[in-house]
């Protein structure tokens, strides 16, 4: 029966939704300021999954009227030239936003890079003055997956506030500023990782549920508690018996989506709320430059 299945969270209509808004603003700034806010995207290697990803934000960044600078460089770019670029992009008056597309090869210092980035044009949220502001609670860039979550949870007004809400996964991309940002709107929260005994009872206490784990369809049926919220932040391509790629999350839907009462899809869930966010990021270190 149809209505024994959780509610999807619809993070792609939702986003695209906030895309159409940013547009608007989008408008009126150049209107007003005479220029369009700016993002930098840089980019090393062919990686197939991360250029697919920069495609889909410059695409992103084109229909909202933010001007893109995207930066490629070959697989074997040294780190000096990597910091030249981000020095002169720091400078650069036209450009609000630096996103250093993760991962990079091994040979490079990802989070020196990082480091190195202005923290007012860092609109991936990963600098740890971003991290820090994050800690205190003071206003800054948030890191755009967990902020896509809580602005999901929001437009769905899902209460937050004194919920159990149980984070597995502990990267500082995810896990860590998600926990950070559920804690900011008073949920109790837990972060669960790899080394946590008793997994299943852990999560079957949560109201709110995020899968940030980066392993396939580990949460399963079992390991939900009936009624419960389920956020699936993983992004997994997978080849099915007839060859064919598709994309997975950490959540496997099938059955999770029969025990819970609301629940994001894997792709049309986070992902595209990510990518949402990063253009919102960077309209708001626009707006903060120009006051
Ligand atoms: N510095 C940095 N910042 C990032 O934010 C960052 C990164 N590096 N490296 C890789 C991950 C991954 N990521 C995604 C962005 C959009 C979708 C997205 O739009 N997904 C859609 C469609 C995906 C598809 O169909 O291919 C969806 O889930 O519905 C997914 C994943 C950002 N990341």
């Amino acid at each position: 029966m149809d209505s024994t299945y959780a509610h999807i969270l619809d993070g792609k209509a939702l986003a695209q939704r906030i895309q159409a808004q940013i547009s608007e603003e989008v408008a009126q700034l150049l209107s007003t300021f005479g220029r369009p806010p700016g993002l930098a995207v840089l980019m090393v290697g062919d990686n197939p999954a991360s250029a697919a990803y920069v495609r889909g934000k410059e695409r992103a960044c084109a229909k909202a009227g933010i001007a893109s600078f995207g930066h490629h460089f070959p697989e074997n770019t040294s780190q000096t030239e990597l910091e030249q670029t981000i020095e002169a992009l720091n400078q650069d008056e036209r450009v609000d936003g630096i996103l250093v597309q993760l991962p990079l090869p091994d040979h490079l210092n990802a989070v020196s890079l990082l480091h190195q980035i202005n923290p007012d044009k860092d609109v991936d949220g990963l600098h740890p003055v971003s991290l820090g502001r994050l800690v205190r609670g003071e206003s800054g860039l948030r890191s755009c997956t967990p902020a896509g979550v809580m602005r999901l949870l929001r437009e769905y007004q899902i209460e937050v506030k004194g919920k159990q809400a149980v984070v597995v996964g502990r990267s500082i991309l995810v896990g860590k500023p998600m926990s950070l940002m559920l804690l900011e709107a008073d949920a109790t929260v837990t972060i669960a990782h790899s080394r946590t005994e008793n997994l299943k009872e852990l999560t079957r206490s949560a109201d709110i549920l995020i899968a940030a784990i980066g392993r396939t369809q580990f949460i399963t049926a079992d390991m939900v508690k009936p009624q419960s919220v389920v956020i699936d932040v993983g992004i997994n391509r997978v080849s099915d018996s007839s060859g064919q790629s598709r994309l997975v999350g950490d959540v496997h839907f099938d059955t999770v989506r029969e025990i819970a009462q609301s629940i994001t899809p894997v792709p049309g869930g986070v992902g595209a709320m990510t990518v949402a966010m990063l253009l919102h990021n960077t309209v708001l270190s626009y707006k903060r430059s120009q006051s």
